[in-house]
């Protein structure tokens, strides 16, 4: 029985221009466990799966599914011997009832009706998908959205589940409610191979691990006699720093003063932004903790000029900001890491070079006078890459062709240098491993004991916790407590965020 194979990727090598992803990769996923795999951005987990998952053809190398060899030409081949992935990023109608979202495209399989029907419902129920089958999609929140997404692979017939990094954008009940989800399927019989860089959460979840590094399988480990620090070792091939002790750089001087901000989306009956008012300090880091979609978005979109306000003023040193344009915004010293750094922040058919000059083009080392200075681009391209561990085969390289850790290095690398008064982090570190994310942590605290004000946005409570001297908790588009970073737990946290009673109390 140990050796009932779910799948076994043999000496898998993948070569892209310039790089090689994946060289001589070697898994071995037994039926009915969760098998995590970890490696640091870049060492070539998403190119694996896409492989496994019939995204991608590999140069060299077998796959096996239930010990026979297959070969995928795209994800629905893949789809028909049982294996299903769960993305990142969902890919979902908003406008579409749950269960048409999970039938769409698969009406072959129990038609439209009834049959259709009674199947969704059987697989919501071992999934914990309570919401009504009836309502459109844009009314769940993330974990049922989330839920929604495994459904729709188990309706294709899934029986083998890749989940990529599901708990990034979970809080702390909810996840441990999905790895309750995910327990109790895997004793009825599924498998599922968990991506993730929350190493805690890979050996609470995980029946065994492989590690990659640098395109290569490293080894295996067993969750249970293997320390968070002991992988994360493994992954990144040498010792971790050690994380300093700080010490509050806050003063008294305001950087970022929003007063009554407001608004309102027509149609809506409910303000999306509720009378905000929020300072943060020179030398201050500012947590805001939420749920996605409580506004957290929006505030920041509004506070970058992205959005018009429909009340209230924001300003900057004490200047008026509220009238201005985005990029008039970032040249009175506004910094911002975007949520959504393909869609905000990076130009992915662009060289590095080209996405160092975003937003920055009428500044210094990009442009000289009225003209862009591409050689001055280019050599602080170059500096960002060696200062922030950006691996990537040249400057000249398309932003696509960099693994997403590897891009959100670049955009923090290019958000820090033009000297923000102001730095706007909306989930700085989404994506990035631990050795990445230790090392913006870092640059971020050292800006801010030089005096840089963050307003931080992040889903990771440890990074909200770790990072801000203040947090605030936002709810329905209102900031509805203060925390103090230094006695919160995460657990205090995702209470607050849900609007909950904390467990003590409610004992
Ligand atoms: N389409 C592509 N074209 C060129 N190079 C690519 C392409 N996709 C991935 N790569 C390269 O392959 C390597 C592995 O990337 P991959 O996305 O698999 O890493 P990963 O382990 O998933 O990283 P992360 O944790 O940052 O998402 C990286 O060096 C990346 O730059």
């Amino acid at each position: 029985m140990a050796d009932d194979l779910a799948v076994e990727l043999v000496g898998i090598t993948k070569r892209f221009p310039g790089v090689v992803a994946n060289s001589d990769i070697h898994l071995r996923v037994r039926t009915s466990e969760v098998h995590a795999v970890c490696g640091e951005n870049g060492a070539g987990k998403s190119t694996l799966m896409k492989i496994l998952y019939g995204m991608l053809q590999p140069d060299e190398g077998t796959i096996k599914v239930n010990g026979e060899p297959v070969r995928f030409k795209n994800p629905s081949d893949a789809i028909k011997v049982g294996v299903g992935m769960v993305h990142q990023h969902f890919m979902l109608a908003d406008n579409l009832s749950v269960l048409e979202n999970i039938v769409l495209g698969a009406e072959g399989l129990y038609g439209i009706g009834a049959k259709a029907r009674k199947k969704v419902a059987e697989l919501a129920k071992r999934t914990g998908l309570n919401a009504d089958l009836d309502v459109a999609l844009e009314y769940l929140g993330v974990a049922d959205r989330q839920r929604v997404e495994i459904v729709k692979v188990l309706y294709r017939g899934a029986k083998i589940v890749i989940l990529d990094e599901p708990t990034a954008v979970l809080v702390p009940q909810e996840v441990d409610d999905l790895f309750e989800t995910v327990r109790q399927m895997r004793d009825d019989g599924f498998t599922f191979i968990f991506i993730s860089h929350k190493l805690d959460e890979v050996r609470a979840i995980a029946d065994s691990i492989t590690v990659i590094r640098r395109g290569t399988t490293v080894g295996t480990a067993d969750p249970k006699t293997t320390s968070s620090r002991q992988l994360a070792e493994m992954m990144v091939g040498s010792e971790l720093p050690s994380p300093e002790t700080r010490e509050s750089t806050v003063t008294d001087t305001a950087v970022l003063s929003v007063s009554g901000l407001r608004l309102s989306e027509p149609g809506s009956a409910r303000a999306v932004l509720d009378d905000i008012d929020l300072v943060v300090h020179s030398g201050e880091v500012l947590g805001i903790a939420g749920v996605e979609g409580n506004g957290q978005t929006e505030l920041v979109e509004t506070i970058m000029g992205m959005r018009k306000g429909t009340g209230g003023t924001i300003s900057l040193g004490g200047k008026d900001i509220t009238k201005l344009g985005t990029l008039a915004r970032r040249e009175a010293g506004i910094g911002y890491i975007a949520e959504d750094r393909t869609r905000h922040g990076l130009l992915l058919t662009q060289p590095l070079w080209a996405n160092r000059m975003l937003g920055y083009q009428t500044r210094e080392p990009v442009s000289k006078g009225q003209w862009l200075d591409i050689a001055g681009a280019k050599k602080d391209t170059q500096r960002i890459v060696d200062e922030y561990d950006v691996r990537t085969p040249g400057i000249d390289v398309a932003a696509a062709a960099l693994s997403g850790g590897n891009q959100q290095k670049l955009v923090v690398g290019r958000e820090l240098s033009g000297d923000p008064k102001l730095l706007i982090a909306s989930h700085p570190t989404r994506g990035v491993d631990v050795g990445a994310q230790a090392l913006i942590w870092e640059h971020i605290r050292q800006a801010r004991s030089a005096g840089l004000a963050v307003l931080l946005i992040s889903a990771d409570l440890d990074e909200l916790i770790g990072l801000s001297d203040r947090i605030v908790v936002m709810l329905r588009g209102r900031l509805v407590s203060e925390e103090d970073p230094s006695t919160v737990t995460a657990e205090d946290l995702g209470c607050a965020m849900t609007g909950s009673a904390p467990r003590e109390a409610t004992k």
